[in-house]
């Protein structure tokens, strides 16, 4: 192996170190403390374990945790009434509905009930608008994340080739839209693009985030390039007994770290940093209704 590993789980220690030093001084000078209210509906189990791990997270970071679990029957009336009592209340700063949400739930009407200024997800319109024409947003976590350890790698991305393979609006193209806001050359590819292996061999920067397990082998990276794998798909492992199963990501690991310059890692690379750029989005979101100086080097 010759890639250089970007070690996510490590990387997010610091961003909620950094997270948990804004929120000790927002309680200090400024007797607030930020508020992140998370919404389930249902009972997914790895939803379950991502907001068990947001409400553990937030109360280690310092700031308060505000858990609503419902009922998969629940109706959107219900769901939308809660999302209303969260938009006015003063001691909730950040909002977020875990997705996915039951069927006959409209994801698009309940993300956009939710107020702008406490989208911490950054899935409204009103942050997808802003973000897209490089006006102040909440930045969903996930592509966040991904752009700060780009930056932590290379410094400036300025005039970098970047591929971003997917092209869903919580990841690929608020991904795309970072990168282009740090002046990369980006290329949006996906299921029906012609030749994807030469269009990703062109790319300094492959974002992976298709959730097809290790769809991109070593040999579609060019010899150097920076591989950030968003993917965490679970496969059989046979190999680890009968019944086991291992995580993967949208990229095949050994043989693209034989390549890449540096390479993310599935389990502990994009994922970590997710929940930690949500801590971050959260302080920002508390800072920004307050008035207050935005804490650096946690927002896009
Ligand atoms: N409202 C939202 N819903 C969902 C989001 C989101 O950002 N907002 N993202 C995903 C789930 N997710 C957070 O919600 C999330 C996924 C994965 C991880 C993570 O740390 N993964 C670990 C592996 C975990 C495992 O063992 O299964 C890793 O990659 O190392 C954190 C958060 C969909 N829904």
């Amino acid at each position: 192996m010759t890639a250089q590993i970007i070690d996510g789980k490590a990387f997010a220690a610091t961003v909620r170190e950094k997270v948990a030093g804004h929120v000790a001084r927002l309680k200090e000078e400024h007797g607030i403390t930020p508020g992140l209210a998370v919404v389930l509906v249902g009972e997914d189990p790895a939803s379950q374990v991502y907001v068990r791990s947001k409400g553990k997270q937030t109360v280690e970071v310092g700031m308060n945790s505000f858990e609503h679990k419902l009922a998969a029957e629940t109706s959107e009336a219900d769901l939308l009434a809660l999302i209303d009592r969260l938009n006015n209340d003063p001691d909730v700063h950040g909002i977020l509905v875990q997705l996915p949400l039951p069927k006959h739930l409209n994801e698009d009407l309940v993300i956009n009930a939710i107020d702008p200024a406490k989208d911490v997800d950054g899935f409204h319109i009103s942050n997808v608008g802003l973000l897209g024409t490089g006006q102040k947003a909440m930045v969903p976590c996930t592509p966040l994340g991904c752009l700060m350890m780009l930056r932590d790698h290379h410094g400036s991305l300025s005039g970098m080739d970047a591929v971003v393979i997917g092209r869903s609006n919580i990841v690929g193209k608020p991904m795309a839209q970072l990168l282009l806001g740090d002046s990369c050359t980006v290329t949006i590819a996906h299921s029906r693009t012609k030749d994807l292996a030469e269009v990703v061999r062109r790319a300094d920067i492959v974002v992976a985030a298709v959730g097809r397990p290790q769809m991109v082998p070593g040999d579609w990276i060019k010899p150097g390039a920076t591989v950030i794998d968003v993917g965490i798909n679970r496969i059989d492992a046979p190999e680890k007994g009968d019944g086991k199963t291992r995580l993967v990501g949208d990229v095949d690991f050994d043989s693209a770290a034989e390549v890449a310059g540096a390479i993310t890692p599935v389990p502990g690379g994009v994922g970590p940093m997710t929940i930690a750029c949500l801590l971050a989005n959260t302080v920002t979101a508390c800072c920004r209704a307050h008035g207050l100086a935005e804490p650096e080097g946690l927002t896009a």
